[in-house]
């Protein structure tokens, strides 16, 4: 990791508990052993909301340059200049236009070698959607930042990552109704070779182990439960095999995840969002991890939501984004 660099800490929607959460790891920085890092966003929002809190955070308005020197006393913030006064729990797409910046702000100051890693805070899609953002989410608009001029997006791939267990969506956010149309071999290939390829060479496993779920009820049953577990998915992972990566599969999802199942694989791919998000978050939501692979960059972020139902109220937890955090500090360890 490289000395005298913060990790760049994104706002999230300022209506969110990403926000409230970014104090409350600040205040944990010591008795979690968190790399030094800088929020992106609102230096004034932040001292109003850390006031109302009643959360001892000093909070300095800094520059990427002198963020970690600050980071032992204070907060260091990364002002974005968006103007934002928004309302915990009462999400609004004024702020919309913020949040995106806060998102650029951190890639860039990455690209430009001034920040390792970025860690996100949670946006509501819709929030984003309503302001005309144009993109599903953080895994595919980092892939968009993460390309140079003229060149092809990184194929951006999804991972929630625990001690316990680490699934993969192979198809992310799309309705349930156009999974099996989305579900190519290719999809299915291109994503597990992606994911071989960062468990290897940024989680250190030497040979990782891919489960690849089927789509169908007991995968299919041979085909009377649904055709694409025997159609698409078996062969792709018989390519996955060819190509060397250690895959097994499909196997009927009910049973993948007990916790016998879950010593024989390094990660799960899964065929659609909650497949592969239920299993985390049911044995580990406020350890669990969201960890973007196949981007040039690291990027992590806490598995859960913006928690409109809880923003501002004092009651939420910190421990996802502290262990966002800490992953993004081992896997910046590893490249250094
Ligand atoms: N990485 C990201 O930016 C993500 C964004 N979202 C967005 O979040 C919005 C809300 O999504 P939901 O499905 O409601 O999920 P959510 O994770 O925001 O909330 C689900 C439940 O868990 C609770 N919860 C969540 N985080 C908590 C924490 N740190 N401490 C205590 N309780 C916590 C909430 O109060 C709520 O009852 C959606 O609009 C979605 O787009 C959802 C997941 C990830
Ligand atoms: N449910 C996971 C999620 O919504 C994370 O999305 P992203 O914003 O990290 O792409």
């Amino acid at each position: 990791m490289a000395r005298g660099k913060v990790f760049a800490l994104t706002q999230g929607d300022p209506a969110g508990i990403g926000p409230e959460i970014a104090l409350r790891a600040w205040l944990r920085r010591r008795e979690e052993a968190l790399p030094p890092f800088a929020l992106i966003g609102s230096a004034s929002f932040m001292t109003g909301l850390a006031e109302r809190l009643s959360l001892d955070v000093a909070i300095a308005k800094t520059t990427p340059d002198t963020a970690a020197a600050l980071f032992d006393t204070a907060l260091p913030v990364i002002d974005i200049g968006h103007a934002v006064d928004a309302v915990p729990g009462v999400p609004s797409s004024r702020w919309a236009a913020g949040t995106i910046a806060a998102i650029d702000l951190a890639v860039r100051l990455i690209q430009e070698g001034r920040c390792t890693a970025v860690v996100t805070n949670p946006i509501a899609k819709h929030v984003l959607y309503e302001a005309g953002f144009a993109h599903p989410g953080h895994t595919e608009y980092l892939a968009v930042l993460a390309a140079g001029p003229g060149e092809p997006a990184p194929h951006p791939v999804m991972m929630l990552w625990s001690e316990e267990l680490a699934v993969v969506p192979v198809t992310v956010h799309i309705p349930l109704a156009a999974v099996p149309a989305a579900l190519t071999r290719e999809l299915i290939v291109e994503t597990g070779r992606i994911v071989a390829r960062d468990l290897k060479e940024r989680f250190g496993i030497a040979r990782p182990r891919l489960a690849v779920a089927g789509l169908n009820p007991h995968a299919g049953e041979k085909g009377a439960l649904g055709s694409e577990d025997e159609a698409v998915i078996a062969p792709a992972v018989a390519a996955l095999r060819a190509e060397g990566v250690e895959a097994g599969g499909p196997y009927p999802a009910d049973t993948m995840f007990h916790a016998r199942a879950r010593r024989s694989y390094d990660a799960a791919l899964c065929m659609y969002h909650d497949q592969a998000l239920i299993p985390i978050k049911a044995l580990a939501f406020d350890e669990a991890v969201n960890v973007t692979l196949g981007l040039p960059f690291i990027r992590t972020s806490p598995d859960h939501g913006t928690a409109f139902d809880i923003a501002g109220k004092g009651v939420a937890r910190a421990d996802s984004l502290c262990a966002a955090i800490r992953l993004a500090g081992r896997l910046a360890a590893a490249e250094a």
